[in-house]
């Protein structure tokens, strides 16, 4: 069995961060693992707290998983602040791990920020270099790479000024434009466009955190990176498509085995779909 590490923050309500990450796993059939770097009091509505993982704690989890198991991929996520990056950073440099999928996560879906701002350049800097993927969001990608993003085009220039800070591939995700969900891998020789219609609906608290993880598991079992993400993006969407009424604010994605088995075949007489 393939085995996938999520680095990433706890979200207690379930819907984003490892728990997410983990559901994604199961969905894939591959044995997911979790480093868990902070832990965030969260529902779908707001974030109340966070809560860091110690940098030494982080380091010795990650150290707990590499010593004693053979990993194929790494989905990272929340990291808050520049010493929870740079032990992470750290022990990606020592174990040079396969298929290192990064989520470079700044806020909530309600807004509330997950990363410390003034942790950017140290995001840039001491991450950023590890990523054989880096799935920014528009807000993201326009921090990272310093333009304003209005169009397709600007999605394009982002992608490639992020890759010459020197990722192997970005995937600058549409979610949050207008129009169809559109996505674009840059892959540092050419682009690869993924499409899908807008689901109209407010239930997409952890659509990144679960697209991520599917491409981690994708990569995981042996797919190409525009495959990875082929197939990662049909995931996501039939998870968005079936989304659940659960909580106050944006609830979660639908996870389930035969989702992603069957491809976009769903049962329709499942009585927790919406
Ligand atoms: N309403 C929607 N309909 C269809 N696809 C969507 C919708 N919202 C997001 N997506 C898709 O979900 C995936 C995740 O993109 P998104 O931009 O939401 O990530 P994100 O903002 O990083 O997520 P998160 O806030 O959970 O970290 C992308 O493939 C995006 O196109
Ligand atoms: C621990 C954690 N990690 C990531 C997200 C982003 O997900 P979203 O923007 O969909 O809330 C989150 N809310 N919580």
């Amino acid at each position: 069995m393939k085995k996938v590490l999520s680095i990433a923050g706890s979200d207690c309500s379930g819907g984003a961060g490892i728990q997410a990450d983990l559901k994604t796993f199961s969905a894939h059939g591959v044995f997911g693992m979790s480093v868990i770097v902070s832990v965030v009091a969260e529902n779908t509505s707001r974030v109340i707290a966070i809560q860091d993982i110690t940098p030494d704690m982080i380091e010795k989890q990650i150290d707990a998983v590499f010593e004693d198991i053979e990993v194929d991929a790494v989905k990272i996520g929340m990291l808050s602040t520049e010493p929870c990056m740079k032990a992470v950073a750290k022990k990606l440099e020592q174990y040079k791990p396969n298929n290192v999928v990064i989520d470079p996560v700044m806020y909530a879906k309600n807004g509330c920020p997950l990363m410390d701002p003034n942790s950017i350049d140290a995001l840039i800097q001491v991450i950023l270099p590890y990523a054989d993927l880096l799935t920014p969001n528009i807000p993201e990608a326009e921090k990272i790479s310093n333009i304003e993003i209005i169009n397709t085009e600007d999605m394009k220039t982002a992608a490639k000024l992020i890759y010459d800070m020197g990722c192997k591939n970005v995937l600058v995700k549409g979610g949050h434009a207008i129009g169809d969900a559109l996505d674009i891998l840059y892959s540092g020789k050419e682009f690869y466009y993924f499409e899908s219609q807008r689901i109209d609906t407010q239930n997409t608290h952890g659509t990144g955190c679960t697209f991520s993880s599917a491409i981690a598991s994708n990569l995981a079992l042996g797919m190409t990176m525009p495959a990875a993400v082929d197939q990662a993006k049909e995931y996501i969407t039939t998870a968005i498509k079936h989304s659940l009424n659960i909580g106050k604010g944006n609830g979660p994605t639908h996870h389930f085995y035969d989702l992603y088995k069957n491809g976009l075949h769903i049962k329709k007489s499942e009585g927790d779909l919406c």
